[in-house]
């Protein structure tokens, strides 16, 4: 098991064992996937031999995170195709199986397209699976190098917003490498930060009902060294009230053509501490997040999950007890509310960083003018 109390200063790896990879053993290419439900008490392996394997392990959010979700999506073609299933097929079970995250669409639509261009000017399915994989190889190094831009503009955002340094970052949900081919979204800003000794804080929510705060981004601080603390999700306001907090940074799952952000549900209410408190609410999130075609916020489908995540906790060392593999923490039959994501206006947004430019104030036309910069276009 990986050591997850590691507080020196030096950076160490997020995890021991990859996040996502691409493996061709002799009984035939598998995508090997870090089990994220298992953390932080243990690094499992879930290996993936088919499409299927792929999308459950994705409603169970062992792979999960927007960028993350497209890089999963494109291998998961690449997968049905070198193994000869139906890559349509595959892709519509693979792009539907959370709706909200539009990186996984364009992850899924980008590997068949590949695939189909090949097909269609080769007529050979070797090729064309070859051609599907090097897109969702493509996508993973891209996302890297997003990551990477991302980062340096969220610092320089925050060194302009915040001069003099010493921040106290609050963040939700887990945006860092864990997310990403890459060291992630709005976590990578909060690190790049640390690393040029201009963090002072991370205050880390724990996002109910899943708790990806407090199981990974606490994971990922430890690891990096970073100064950080845990509360839980109905304390940020008294945080806020304290003086404690001088900006937020989150990613978003979709990003409506208005501005709009999807995210982790939690993220509106902090917006609107935010916007109380005159603290910057900064998301970060590529080009790729951005939905063209989602024209608003009410537009945006966002996931309804099983009830039982919130009327149960369930953790891998215990016994299982309840309906839903865990403990239960209301009574049987109780039911919840339990919408994953939430939906931020633009108006709340003080700015939106790409890996292509940074998005301030936050318009339909300054968002549109940004994602022009990009040389790949998004799905339509
Ligand atoms: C860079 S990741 C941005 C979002 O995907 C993240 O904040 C989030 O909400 C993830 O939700 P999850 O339900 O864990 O997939």
């Amino acid at each position: 098991m990986a050591d997850q109390h590691a507080q020196s200063g030096e950076d160490k790896r997020p995890t021991e064992i990859p996040v996502i990879r691409w493996e061709e053993p002799p009984e035939g290419p598998v995508l090997v996937l870090l089990d994220q439900t298992r953390l932080p008490v243990e690094e499992v392996e879930l290996v993936c031999t088919d499409a299927p394997m792929l999308v459950e392990a994705i409603r169970s959010l062992a792979v999960r995170g927007a960028p993350l979700l497209g890089i999963a999506g494109a291998y998961g073609v690449a997968l049905a195709a070198v193994r000869g299933f139906d890559v349509d097929d595959a892709a519509d079970a693979l792009a539907g199986a959370r709706p909200t995250a539009v990186n996984l669409a364009v992850g899924v639509r980008r590997a068949q397209a590949a695939y189909r261009a090949e097909l269609a000017r080769s007529g050979d399915t070797d090729k064309a699976a070859e051609a599907a994989l090097a897109a969702a190889r493509k996508l993973h190094r891209d996302d890297a190098e997003a990551s990477a831009r991302m980062a340096e503009r969220g610092l320089a955002l925050l060194d302009e917003l915040l001069p003099g340094g010493g921040h106290r970052v609050l963040t939700h949900c887990n945006t860092g490498s864990l997310v990403s081919g890459g060291e992630g979204t709005a976590f990578a800003v909060a690190l790049a930060a640390h690393r040029a000794g201009q963090l002072r804080r991370l205050w880390v929510d724990e996002t109910r009902p899943l708790l990806q705060g407090a199981r990974l981004t606490a994971y990922e601080a430890a690891r990096s060294g970073m100064a950080y603390t845990l509360l839980t999700d109905n304390a940020a306001g008294s945080l806020f009230a304290a003086g404690e907090v001088d900006a937020v940074l989150i990613g978003a799952d979709r990003i409506a053509a208005d501005g709009s952000v999807a995210n982790k549900v939690g993220s509106y209410p902090l917006a609107v501490l935010a916007r109380y408190h005159h603290v910057p609410f900064i998301v970060v999130a590529p080009v790729t997040t951005v939905d063209r075609d989602t024209p608003d916020g009410a537009s945006i489908e966002v996931e309804q999950r099983a009830g039982f995540e919130v009327t149960e906790v369930t953790a891998p060392q215990v016994p299982v007890t309840g309906p839903g593999g865990g403990i239960p923490v209301a009574p049987l039959g109780t039911q919840a509310y339990n919408p994953a994501f939430d939906v931020t206006p633009p108006e709340l947004v003080t700015a939106i960083v790409t890996e292509e430019g940074v998005v301030s104030p936050v318009t339909a036309e300054a968002l549109a003018e940004v994602c022009a910069r990009s040389r790949e276009v998004t799905i339509g």
